[in-house]
């Protein structure tokens, strides 16, 4: 079941100036990487699809569950972009806690903690302090602390930034195990870069409005046919970000 922002508009205060405006949206199913410059409003856009913030007009939901439900945010996991370490707890701790406050009781927090850490290939590093743990590390604890609930949907606010390649590829790798028939991963960033072409789907964010929404292959047919494949991504991206926006309230609003 996705999850659907119909016409939302929000601002960071009323004098702040809006960042979506009517904007409407359906996570797609499998792995979506959500691209977009600096400021575009990703993180805005994924704090709404995770409940965490509510939007000023319009509506989110997962089904019949609205956003602000306890319900809702039980089946959806957020990674904020920035993991903080929890002072004096290690990190099958801090992944346990983040289960009970999703309203687990503590022994199976505790026994998902370790399941969780071991997806993420960190459960030999589960009883380090989180404060010891390097930050691609931390941003494996933060992978773990979404999956320890069995979310049905993983919304991922930059997990790549800060990795260097060889850890960038092993975590889209991860990724992809992740995103199931019955596990949505949408996934913002603002580097091409992280477009693994095993992606199923690809949404451009632009200034607020949604540029493209769609098959990772539709979006790749952006790129003049005799693009070299290692820049296909990156043009097809330019190409996008540079046309008006094609999506229409169809598009968007069908799953
Ligand atoms: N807490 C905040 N208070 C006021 N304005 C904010 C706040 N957070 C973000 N903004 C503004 O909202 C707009 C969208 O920001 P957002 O973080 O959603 O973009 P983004 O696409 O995730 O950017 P980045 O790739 O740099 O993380 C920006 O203009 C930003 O300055």
């Amino acid at each position: 079941m996705p999850i659907q922002l119909q016409e939302c508009t929000f601002a960071y205060g009323r004098k702040k100036p809006t960042v979506l405006s009517q904007l409407t949206y359906t996570v797609p199913d499998g792995f979506t990487v959500l691209l977009g410059p600096n400021g575009a409003g990703k993180s805005t856009l994924l704090k709404l699809a995770a409940g965490v913030t509510r939007p000023t007009a319009g509506r989110v939901s997962l089904g019949r569950l609205a956003s602000h439900t306890r319900e809702y945010r039980q089946r959806v996991a957020w990674m904020p972009q920035a993991i903080t370490a929890m002072t004096g707890l290690t990190a099958r701790e801090q992944v346990a806690y983040s289960g009970w406050l999703k309203g687990m009781n503590r022994a199976d927090a505790w026994t998902a903690a370790h399941t969780a850490l071991s997806r993420v290939e960190l459960a030999d590093r589960e009883d380090v302090k989180t404060k010891h743990l390097s930050g691609g590390q931390l941003r494996r604890v933060g992978v773990a602390s979404a999956l320890v609930h069995n979310a049905t949907v993983l919304l991922l606010d930059e997990p790549t930034a800060g990795m260097d390649p060889t850890q960038r590829r092993v975590f889209r790798d991860l990724i992809l195990t992740l995103a199931t028939a019955d596990v949505r991963v949408l996934m913002s960033t603002h580097d091409v870069g992280d477009l693994a072409e095993e992606a199923t789907h690809v949404t451009v964010l632009t200034d607020g409005r949604i540029m493209f929404t769609g098959s990772t292959s539709d979006f790749l047919a952006h790129a003049p046919n005799d693009t070299a494949q290692g820049r296909r991504a990156e043009t097809a991206y330019t190409e996008v970000a540079a046309q008006p926006s094609t999506v229409t309230q169809d598009t968007l609003g069908t799953d």
